[in-house]
């Protein structure tokens, strides 16, 4: 007789643009084969270097309403003036499969998901400080302006659910961050209940210097 497989777990990341988390999810899913991360759909054009199928899968705003119409999204969201959006059916096959399936989405799209599924588990990632904040998206180099203003506006909102997350990662040093998002994930993260005050008391600055 075959064993029934165990479903595989279903992680959201979200933080402020720029706080760092794609790096650390890629990073974090390079050490992780049982992870796979769950390649979004988004009206945003690629960047330089951005690969379609690798970093999102790039689409006009017609197809994009087309598959909200067709049910196709689990979560799918407007984000700093494009959409985006997660397919339902590549993470159900992935989770039917056993394998982890980790998210990374905005505030909204997370909340989405805490409805639909509320077995997944969520990890809020936060900057040290607003500089450098506003040194990260600078630095990185791949948006103008505006672009830049609009995001760290717009910070202010994403912080304020840091309190719905289940874990909380707070990305100073790197490596550190990675290793606490490593330990998390194999289950043996402090969630946020413990690291509650140290947080909040950060998520606090963070929303004082991020006015709305
Ligand atoms: N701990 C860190 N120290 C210094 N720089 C960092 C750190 N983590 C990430 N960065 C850098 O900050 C920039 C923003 O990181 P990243 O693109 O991963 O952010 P993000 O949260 O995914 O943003 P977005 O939501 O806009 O996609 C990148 O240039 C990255 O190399
Ligand atoms: N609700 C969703 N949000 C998503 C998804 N994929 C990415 N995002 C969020 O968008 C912003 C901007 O991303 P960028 O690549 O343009 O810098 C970022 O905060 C992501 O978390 C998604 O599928 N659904």
């Amino acid at each position: 007789m075959s064993e029934a497989m165990e479903r595989g777990n279903l992680w959201v990341v979200s933080a402020p643009s720029g706080a760092g988390k794609t790096s650390l999810v890629r990073e974090l899913v390079a050490h992780e084969p049982r992870l796979s991360f769950s390649i979004s759909y988004t009206t945003r054009p690629p960047r330089e270097g951005e690969v379609n199928g690798r970093d999102y899968v790039f689409v006009d705003e017609d197809r994009f309403v087309a598959m909200i119409d067709a049910g196709e999204f689990l979560e799918h969201a407007q984000v700093f003036g494009n959409r985006y959006g997660t397919a339902r059916g590549q993470v159900d096959r992935e989770l039917a499969e056993g394998h982890d399936v980790l998210l990374e989405i905005d505030w909204q799209g997370a909340r989405q998901v805490r409805t639909m599924m509320p077995e997944g588990r969520s990890i809020f990632v936060l900057p040290p400080s607003r500089e450098e904040l506003e040194r990260r998206l600078r630095g990185r180099g791949t948006d103008s302006d505006g672009v830049i203003e609009r995001r760290l506006r717009e910070a202010h909102a994403e912080l304020l659910q840091w309190s719905e997350f289940d874990y909380a990662v707070i990305n100073d040093d790197f490596h550190r961050a990675l290793a606490d998002m490593q330990r998390i994930v194999a289950g043996e993260g402090s969630n946020l209940k413990a690291s509650r005050p140290a947080v909040g008391e950060l998520a606090e600055r963070l929303l004082a210097e991020t006015p709305e």
